[in-house]
C-alpha cells in the first residue's frame, strides 16, 4: 500500500533569498513561504529545491530553510516537499532517513541520479535503495537536461510501482509520445507533477495532477488557477491563462533559474536583494524588466478583474 501523499495542486519551489552580501535573509523567506499558501493559494511548499539554489547552501542553511518551511506549512496545514539531489545512493539514503526523522516532510524530491548516467537500470537501483532505506515516500525528479539521465517511459512506470514512490516531477522538456503515454494509463498512487514551466498548460490538459513551478514564486494565485482550471475541465479560460503564462515563464528564464525570478522578486519589494550565488550571475536588468512588466498584471488578469 503506497503512504498517501495526496500531490494535487500548484507546489510553489521557493526561492532562497539572501542578502546583498550573500548571507540568508530568513525573514523573507518566512514571508515568501506565508505569502504562497495564504493569498496565492499553493497546496504546498518545496524547500531546496533547484530554485533555491540548493547547491550553493551550507548544510546549516538548508536545516535552516527546511525548519521555516516546514513552520509555514504546519500553519497552513500544507503538504512540504525537501529536495534531495545527490549521485551518492549511500549519501542519499542518510539525507532521506535524517528528513525522515523530523516528522514533518510529506515526501522528498529526488534528482535520477546527475552526471554519474548510471543508465536506466542503475537509476532503477537507485530508487529501489531510496525506498527500501529512505524511509520517506519520494517523487521522481527527471529531468535530464539537468542531470544527463533520461529515463523511458516502462522505467517512469517500474518507478511508480516502488511501494515509495507517489509521484514525478516531470520535467523532459517535451509534450512527446512518452509523455502522452505516461499521462494516458495513470499509475495508481503514482502522480505526475509538471516540471516545465512553459509547457505546463498542455500537460495539465492532458492530465497531470498539478505542478512544481518556480515561476509561481510571482503570481502564484495564478499558476494555482490554472492547475484549478483544467482540473475542472474549463478549458476556454485554462488555454487564455496558460498561454499568458507561458510567456511569463519564458521571461523568467530567459536566464538560468533563480535569476530573473529573484530579479522580479526584488523590483516588487518581496525580498531585500536579488543576488545569487556564483556560479549564478545576476539577471540583465533587460531580463528583469521584460519579466516584471509580464509579472505585474497580464491581461487575463485584468479581464478578470474587469468582469469580478
Ligand atoms: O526548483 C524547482 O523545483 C524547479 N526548478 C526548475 C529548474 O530550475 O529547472 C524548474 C521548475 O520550475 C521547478
Amino acid at each position: 500500500m503506497k503512504p498517501e501523499a495526496n500531490l494535487t495542486g500548484l507546489f510553489v519551489p521557493l526561492v532562497t533569498p539572501f542578502t546583498d552580501d550573500l548571507r540568508l535573509s530568513p525573514d523573507a523567506l518566512v514571508r515568501l513561504a506565508d505569502e504562497a499558501l495564504s493569498a496565492g493559494g499553493a497546496r504546498g511548499l518545496v524547500a531546496l529545491g533547484t530554485t533555491a539554489e540548493a547547491a550553493t547552501l551550507t548544510a546549516e542553511e538548508k536545516r535552516a530553510v527546511v525548519r521555516i518551511c516546514s513552520a509555514a506549512c504546519r500553519a497552513h496545514g500544507a503538504p512540504l516537499i525537501v529536495g534531495v539531489g545527490t549521485n551518492d545512493t549511500a549519501a542519499a539514503v542518510t539525507l532521506l532517513q535524517e528528513l525522515a526523522q523530523r516528522g514533518d516532510v510529506t515526501a522528498a524530491l529526488v534528482p535520477t541520479p546527475p552526471y554519474t548516467r548510471p543508465g536506466e537500470a542503475g537509476t532503477l537501483a537507485h530508487f529501489t535503495a531510496l525506498a527500501e532505506h529512505g524511509g520517506l515516500p519520494l517523487v521522481v525528479y527527471d529531468i535530464p537536461y539537468r542531470t544527463g539521465q533520461p529515463v523511458g517511459t516502462s522505467t517512469l512506470r517500474a518507478l511508480g510501482h516502488l511501494p515509495e514512490v507517489v509521484g514525478v516531477k516531470y520535467a523532459t522538456g517535451a509534450i512527446d509520445a512518452a509523455a502522452m503515454e505516461l499521462l494516458g494509463s495513470p499509475t495508481p498512487g503514482f502522480a505526475v507533477l509538471g516540471g516545465d514551466d512553459a509547457v505546463i498548460s498542455p500537460l495539465l490538459a492532458a492530465g497531470a495532477r498539478g505542478g512544481i513551478l518556480a515561476s509561481a514564486n510571482v503570481r502564484t494565485a495564478d499558476y494555482a488557477e490554472l492547475i484549478s482550471l483544467w482540473r475542472r475541465d474549463a478549458a476556454g479560460p485554462a488555454r487564455r491563462l496558460g498561454a499568458e503564462l507561458a510567456r511569463l515563464s519564458a521571461a523568467l528564464f530567459a536566464e538560468p533559474n533563480p535569476a530573473v525570478i529573484k530579479g522580479v522578486l526584488h523590483a516588487q519589494g518581496r525580498i531585500p536583494s536579488p543576488a545569487v550565488r556564483l556560479p549564478l550571475l545576476a539577471a540583465s536588468a533587460d531580463s528583469v524588466r521584460r519579466a516584471a512588466d509580464l509579472a505585474t498584471a497580464g491581461p487575463h488578469r485584468a479581464h478578470r478583474e474587469i468582469a469580478a
